[in-house]
């Protein structure tokens, strides 16, 4: 069952269409990431699924619920993590955990979060005085402590070093486990990669590609063999192999491109007439080269 539906999002700024019709969709229990570039529409379409923006035009649900309804039972199901926590500066981290803890029935307990994301020496400290990072791990157990089916959160990790990072990491994993679903906002290719079933890339205010963050890269293609032949070649022995893209020199060094199939059909031919690959170099495509190809087009 799907957790999140969306159809035909759009949301204009004065006049300027951020957001051209999106449609989206998170099944109960997955981890699905949102990433594009700045500007792209990425908080305003998860703020609009999270009941903070209204939409000009489509349709969304939310476990059945509309979030632009202002359904009040919203808040039960969803938990939501701002880019900006908005805290008034003289909370402190432990007043703060209790108050959003009294909103619900049955909160996470507030020693349990501190804990969890490394708060227990600053929960005397006010809001004001915490560093970004700090800033960053509050907010992200602020939008858990309700313990939501759903969790929205907009760039979790930005600005965490990355021990505190691959704590969150671990954590978010655990609560998957227990089928939470998480609709995740991210610029980071390692934690999409690490962490989300499935991507969507955004750009322009529309959806440019969809899928599990391997096959989005497989999907780019890019797989590429580079070696020095011993002895030397002439190119053509190479150019009727299938699926090759490029094929090129760089002084000794032959560099071909081409799909997941490309290494092994170029060693073929290189074993078949007796030439050694020294030097030899495979490499898989990766999810930075997916996305900026995605965002090249
Ligand atoms: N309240 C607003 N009023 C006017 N324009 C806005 C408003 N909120 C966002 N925008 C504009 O809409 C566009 C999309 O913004 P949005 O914050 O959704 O992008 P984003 O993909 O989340 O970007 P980033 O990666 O920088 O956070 C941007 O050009 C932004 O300046």
């Amino acid at each position: 069952m799907n957790a999140i539906t969306v159809h035909g999002l759009k949301k204009s700024y004065k006049g300027r269409e951020v957001l051209r019709g999106i449609d989206l969709s998170v099944s109960e229990g997955e981890i699905v990431g949102i990433l594009g570039p700045n500007g792209a529409g990425k908080t305003t379409a998860v703020e609009m699924i999270g009941g903070l923006r209204t939409p000009d035009a489509g349709t969304m649900s939310v476990h059945g619920i509309d979030p632009a309804s202002g359904d009040p039972g919203l808040r039960r199901v969803l938990g939501m993590q701002l880019q900006q926590a908005q805290l008034p500066d003289r909370i402190t981290v432990e007043e703060a955990l209790d108050l959003f803890a009294s909103f619900y029935e049955n909160p996470v307990p507030t020693d349990e979060l501190l804990g969890r994301f490394g708060l227990e020496p600053h929960r005397g400290q006010f809001f004001e005085k915490l560093s970004g990072g700090q800033k960053q791990r509050l907010s992200v157990a602020l939008a858990l402590v309700g313990r939501p089916k759903v969790a929205i959160l907009d760039e979790l990790t930005t600005g965490l070093d990355a021990a505190a990072r691959r704590d969150i990491w671990q954590y978010l994993e655990a609560l998957s486990e227990t089928g939470t679903t998480m609709l995740l906002v991210t610029h980071s290719m390692e934690e999409a990669q690490r962490l989300c079933d499935r991507i969507y890339l955004l750009n322009g205010g529309v959806i440019v590609a969809e899928g599990a963050p391997h096959e989005i890269a497989a999907r780019s293609g890019g797989h590429t063999v580079s070696f020095e032949p011993d002895p030397a070649i002439d190119l053509d022995i190479l150019r009727g192999i299938d699926g090759i893209t490029s094929l090129t020199t760089e002084g000794e060094q032959v560099v071909v491109i081409g799909d997941a199939d490309t290494p092994q059909d170029v060693l073929t031919v290189l074993i078949e007439r007796g030439i050694r690959a020294r030097r030899l170099r495979v490499t898989e495509p990766t999810l930075d080269d997916a996305y900026l190809r995605a965002m090249e087009n």
